[in-house]
């Protein structure tokens, strides 16, 4: 269905899988970031999302919503995540589009694919500014979906000689790695696995630590994805204390980062932020990107969409 005032467009998961590149989502994505961080009130709007919990079915609720002037889009992402699930995909989203000029609803967008992309876009934004000259070992904690979005997007900005994986469940490990191809292994101990990495991304539903300080090369930088609830953790309190620290959102770091409240860490930059000001880069040093996931990722990638089908 074509598109019009009255009837929004809805946009399927293969739509988006075909328009989305991360050639023009990690561009886009760093810029949202930097919009964000800038925090003038014309140029975007994002309140801190918010989140219900379902304590008897370990699960959760989001909604993101945000405005973005300079890309003259309104976006809701609305998100389930359960992590317990084990027969259907832990993570279920829908992204609603508006029309900045009369509140209508311009589509409807699977949100489950922009989830995924965006998510790795933002790690591979982090990892082009904090990584030390030419990485050789990536190492990834996690084969789910994230996973295997993150090896992409990364992939994307540097070329790996090895691919390093680990999961708690090594089947999965085995499996990833098999997708990925001569170049990756998969390892029995994270220990193992991120002995020689350049950069790890922690892609886990554990809600303890699952990376200790004492495995991690110095200078290494850690993209830690999972743990997004204020009582769960990827990474041990040392690291996250030896590590110069960065978070797409300070206030959502501090509502939602186990890693980060419980460790007491110190947030270093906004990634926006280092964006605006590259200066805050600290590539030499050991650097931990704490992901929790802004709707201005989502913005960014639903715009692409927008554009790409032309969508009025
Ligand atoms: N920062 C962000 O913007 C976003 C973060 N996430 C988070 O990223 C993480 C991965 O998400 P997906 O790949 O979509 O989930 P998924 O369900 O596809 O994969 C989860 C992975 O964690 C492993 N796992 C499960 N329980 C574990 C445990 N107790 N210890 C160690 N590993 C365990 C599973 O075997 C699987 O490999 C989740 O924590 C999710 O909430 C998801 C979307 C956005
Ligand atoms: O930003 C996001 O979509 C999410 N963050 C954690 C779970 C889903």
């Amino acid at each position: 269905m074509e598109g019009s005032q009255e009837h929004p467009l809805f946009v399927s998961a293969e739509s988006i899988s075909d328009c989305l590149e991360f050639k023009d989502l990690i561009p886009a994505v760093e810029k949202g970031l930097a919009t964000f961080s800038r925090r003038s009130g014309d140029e975007l709007i994002q309140p801190l999302r918010t989140v219900m919990t379902f304590p008897e079915s370990n699960g959760y609720f989001a909604s993101m919503p945000v405005y973005s002037k300079i890309d003259d889009i309104i976006v809701t992402k609305m998100v389930s995540f359960f992590p317990k699930n084990t027969d259907v995909p832990s993570h279920n989203a829908v992204i609603l589009v508006f029309s900045t000029k009369n509140g209508l609803m311009r589509a409807i967008m699977d949100g489950d694919v922009i989830t995924l992309k965006r998510t790795a876009a933002a790690s591979a934004v982090a990892t082009k500014y904090l990584t030390n000259g030419q990485p050789h070992t990536l190492a990834i904690l996690g084969s789910g979906s994230q996973a295997r979005s993150h090896y992409a997007a990364i992939s994307h900005v540097f070329k790996f000689q090895q691919v390093n994986i680990w999961n708690h469940r090594s089947a999965g490990a085995e499996a990833l790695a098999k997708e990925i191809g001569p170049t990756a292994q998969a390892f029995a101990s994270v220990e193992d696995a991120v002995r020689d990495a350049d950069v790890i991304v922690t892609v886990t539903s554990s809600d303890k630590p699952v990376l200790k300080a004492e495995w991690v090369k110095p200078g290494a930088h850690i993209n830690a994805v999972g743990a997004c609830r204020p009582n769960w953790a990827e990474l041990d309190p040392q690291l996250m204390q030896n590590s110069v620290v960065y978070a797409d959102s300070r206030e959502g770091a501090m509502s939602e980062s186990g890693d980060v409240i419980m460790s007491k860490a110190t947030i270093h930059a906004e990634i926006g932020e280092m964006v605006n000001d590259p200066t805050l880069a600290r590539p030499a040093e050991t650097t931990v990107f704490k992901s929790l996931g802004v709707a201005v990722e989502d913005a960014s990638a639903a715009k692409i969409v927008v554009d790409k089908l032309k969508i009025p």
